[in-house]
This record gives C-alpha cells, structure tokens and sequence, in this order.
C-alpha cells in the first residue's frame, strides 16, 4: 500500500542528499517516479544536495494541482510508481492535500523532504500539513551540530551578521561553510534551542568571547568549541540573555 512519507529536519541535514538516494534506490528496482522541488538553491528544476549530487526535477509552482498533473500523466499512458518532493515546506497546504490524495487513490508513494520550521521557529505551512497528514513522519538520522556541538534543532537567519527573527518567511539560503570568510547578505546558520533563544550563532559566541567587556563572567561559557563540544557544557551555568545579544 502506498504511502505519504514526511522526511524531516533542519538545514544541512542532508534531505536533498536522501531524496536523491530515494530516487536511486527505486529506480533500481525498476521503479518508476518524478522529482519535484521548489526554490532549490541552486536554481529552477534542479535538486541539489550539499555533497556534489543534483538532478533535473519538476519545479513546484503555487498553481500545480499534484492530483491534476499526476492524473493527466496517467491517463497519458505513463506508469508513476512514486513522487519525490523536495523543500516541501514550501508546498502549499493544498498542494499537501493533493498528494495525500495521489497516495490514497492512484496507489502512488510521496516521499516528502523538507525543514519543519522557519527562522522564527514556526511551522511553514507545507510542512504544518504534511505532519497533519502524513501516514509517517521521518526525523533524518544525520544530525546537524550546533556550534556548541549539541544537535541543531532550529534554522536561525543570519542578515548582514545578525541574527534576525523578523522578516519574510522565503528568503533562499545556504548555511555558511565552516571557517568561510565570505559573508552574504542572509545566510543560515543550524542552533540547539537554547542558542537560539540566546541569539547566539557562532559569530556572536566567538565576539563574546574576545569581548573584554565579558571578562567578569565565566569566560568558558563563552568559549566557541569546535564540535564535539566539552561534556560537561550542558552542566554550565546559562550566559545572561543580555551578552547573547
Ligand atoms: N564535504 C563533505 N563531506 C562529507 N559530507 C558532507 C560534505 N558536505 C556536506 N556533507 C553532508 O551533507 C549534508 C547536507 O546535505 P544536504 O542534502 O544538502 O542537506 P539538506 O538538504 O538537509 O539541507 C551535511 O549535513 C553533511 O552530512
Ligand atoms: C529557515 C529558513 C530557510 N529558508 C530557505 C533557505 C533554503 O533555501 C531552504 C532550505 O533548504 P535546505 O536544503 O533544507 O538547506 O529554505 C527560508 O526560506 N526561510 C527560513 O525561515
């Protein structure tokens, strides 16, 4: 029976990357399927991952009806065993139902790939759907690292070296490469919660911890370790809110 699968995680978790090795791994079989993204960085009807690969997709626009186009290619004579979806966060909520509904009654599998939550910490709205209807939800295995070193369960924005938790909700990214010293205007960067609500990337923790201005306080709670982090971090005493900052 076929199913709608919810792939999930932060940035740079490698979603792009697994929903490339989905396609592999069917097609030889002999399986037969489409690929769909949206907004991929590295531009329209391609999906790319961090580690090299990319293929040619379908570029979701906000008026593909997924129901309507897998239908009419059915109907054209072409066998769909099942659909890859890529950044389905940025799917409307519409868009989700219809692929629900491209499992239940073609018998076709969706499988699903995308960040659950925005820079803000809310849900984007494909994503909101697809944890609503999806028949499994998948958290990628590969963990992304804060630079604490505890895993990254939130994508802070990151404008002109700030940390931003206003703006647009779509504002296409990357994450900046470690020791990069190349800054683009908005850049990503994956946090632990209580990073996040410190608004402590790793540039601010690096500025602290060579501000004198942090000298009275315990210097090693400032300290930027590279991952993995010290063990005893999470028995830290927390930085005021005021020097994250
Ligand atoms: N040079 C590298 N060597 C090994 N793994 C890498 C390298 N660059 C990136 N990766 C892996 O690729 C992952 C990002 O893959 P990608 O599919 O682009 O992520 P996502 O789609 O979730 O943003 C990283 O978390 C890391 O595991
Ligand atoms: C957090 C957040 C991300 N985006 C964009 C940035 C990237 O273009 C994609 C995520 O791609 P990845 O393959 O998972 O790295 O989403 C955004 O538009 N808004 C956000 O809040």
């Amino acid at each position: 029976m076929a199913e709608l699968v919810f792939f999930s995680g932060t940035m740079d978790c490698g979603k792009s990357t697994l929903a490339l090795q989905m396609d592999h791994n069917h097609a030889a079989r002999g399986r037969v399927g489409l690929i769909y993204t949206k907004l991929d960085r590295a531009g329209a009807n391609v999906l790319s991952s961090r580690l090299g690969l990319s293929r040619g997709s379908l570029e979701v626009g906000d008026d593909l009806d997924f129901w309507e186009s897998t239908v009419s290619r059915a109907t054209a004579g072409a066998r769909i065993d099942y659909l890859v979806c890529d950044e389905a966060q940025f799917y409307t909520a519409a868009q989700v139902d219809q692929l629900a509904r491209v499992v239940d009654e073609m018998d076709v599998d969706v499988f699903a790939f995308g960040i659950t939550t925005d820079f803000r910490t809310e849900l984007f709205p494909g994503s909101k759907r697809l944890i609503e209807l999806a028949d499994r939800v998948s958290v990628l295995q590969v963990e992304a690292l804060c630079w604490c070193g505890r895993r990254a369960t939130t994508n802070a924005r990151v404008v002109d070296g700030q940390m931003v938790v206003e703006g647009e909700q779509v504002v296409v990214g990357d994450t900046a490469p470690a020791g990069s010293e190349v800054v683009p205007e908005v850049e990503y960067e994956v946090l632990c919660r209580r990073h996040y609500m410190r608004r402590m990337t790793s540039h601010a923790a690096r500025a602290a911890s060579i501000s004198p201005e942090v000298l009275p306080f315990d210097l090693d709670v400032c300290a930027v370790p590279s991952p993995p982090a010290h063990p005893s971090e999470s028995t830290r005493p927390p930085l005021p809110i005021t020097q994250a900052d």
